[in-house]
């Protein structure tokens, strides 16, 4: 079903979350695609602007039951919804309308991992919304299902790909990131009250167990044609939005600094959204605050023998929303680039 003027109608399901709001901050300055129905859960009932209110021309807009019906007739449904509840509805959705996801439901290739990660049953494998990985640009242009990537997995894959990719660095990376809190969503949890978040970084879901650490590995996996391992110490910092990510792995032997600028240099070279720093400038997650743009930053640490690559998003932008417009603009037959922001908010 086509909007006015030609345009094309997406359903926002989620529309009352973080996820939802960044899709719908987007989704307003869009030139071809305009907002249909927005759905919640327990808020269903209620105006958008209760939720959102930072997303003034939508305030009295109001949210819907997330069923079928609701979602059914547009173009392109996002889902932003908890993991776990997706699957029941995109089948009832047609096949012909884009289902972006931003949950992690069908992200994970291997079920054993799902299991093992998330519990329950894995619910499948969709193309992967990250198009600046080799060859997933056709993927996404010629599909109607999309599994957007999660923050940090996004993250530490645009920082690593390129030196496994190059054979530079060897399959064995460590990562330490930290996030804002808005990367957990808007329920309510002791560890994120602002007393506990003020003035203070600390670590959590440490030693193996965060559930992104088996997107990193698989992402990273398709790229050196080897199996990956990755160790992942998430942070958790008082911002609002941004990652930052300082990722390392054994220097490969032969490997030099001018090889590994090069390596960078080229990965970035067409990519509208990656941006390599100038040398010597380090990436700050101020940098990319509400923009869809990754900055990174490579180094040879020598004395060590390690490549060390250092890598900024905003989680909610890059890291989920934009990179859920920037996938569907490219299955919905649109300009990669349309309507995402490529530049941050400083100060
Ligand atoms: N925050 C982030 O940085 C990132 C988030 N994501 C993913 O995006 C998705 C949404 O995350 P986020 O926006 O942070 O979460 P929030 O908790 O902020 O929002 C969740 C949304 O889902 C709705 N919802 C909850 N339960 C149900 C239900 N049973 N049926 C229908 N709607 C329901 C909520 O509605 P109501 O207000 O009525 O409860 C709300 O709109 C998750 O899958 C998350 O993993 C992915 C990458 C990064
Ligand atoms: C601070 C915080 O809790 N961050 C979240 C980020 C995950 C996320 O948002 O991505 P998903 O889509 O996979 O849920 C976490 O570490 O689980």
């Amino acid at each position: 079903m086509q909007g006015v003027g030609g345009r094309m109608r997406a359903a926002i399901a989620g529309a009352s979350g973080y996820a939802g709001g960044e899709l719908l901050r987007l989704l307003l300055s869009h030139p071809e695609i305009e907002i249909g129905a927005l759905t919640a859960g327990s808020n269903a009932g209620t105006p958008l602007g209760a939720h959102q209110p930072h997303l003034a021309p939508l305030a009295d807009r109001p949210l819907l039951e997330t069923t079928a019906e609701t979602l059914g007739g547009h173009d392109v449904v996002f889902l932003a919804l908890p993991h776990g509840q997706s699957a029941a509805i995109a089948e009832q959705l047609g096949p012909d309308t884009l289902i972006v996801d931003c949950g992690a439901d069908f992200r994970l290739i291997d079920p054993a991992a799902w299991e093992h990660f998330y519990g329950g049953t894995h619910a499948g494998t969709w193309p992967y919304g990250l198009p600046e990985l080799p060859g997933q640009r056709d993927r996404l242009r010629a599909t109607r299902r999309i599994a957007v990537p999660g923050c940090y997995p996004t993250a530490v894959t645009l920082a690593m790909f390129p030196a496994l990719a190059a054979g530079l660095a060897a399959p064995d990376v460590v990562v330490v990131a930290a996030t804002g809190t808005s990367g957990a969503g808007k329920s309510l949890k002791p560890n994120l009250l602002g007393s506990e978040v003020m003035g203070s970084v600390s670590a959590y879901g440490v030693g193996g167990v965060h559930r992104h650490t088996p997107e990193m590995e698989q992402n990273l996996a398709a790229v050196a044609g080897e199996p990956v391992t990755v160790s992942f110490t998430p942070m958790l910092a008082p911002m609002s939005r941004g990652i930052l990510a300082t990722c390392t792995a054994p220097a490969t032997p032969g490997a030099t600094a001018e090889a590994l600028r090069e390596a960078y240099e080229t990965a970035v070279k067409d990519e509208p959204f990656l941006r390599l720093l100038p040398a010597g400038q380090w990436p700050a997650t101020s940098m990319t605050l509400g923009a869809n743009t990754a900055a990174l930053q490579v180094a040879l640490d020598e004395r060590a023998g390690r490549v060390v690559v250092v890598i900024a998003i905003d989680n909610l932008t890059k890291g989920t929303a934009g990179g859920a417009v920037q996938s569907a603009n490219l299955a919905l037959g649109l300009p990669e680039e349309l309507g995402l922001p490529l530049n941050g908010v400083a100060p």
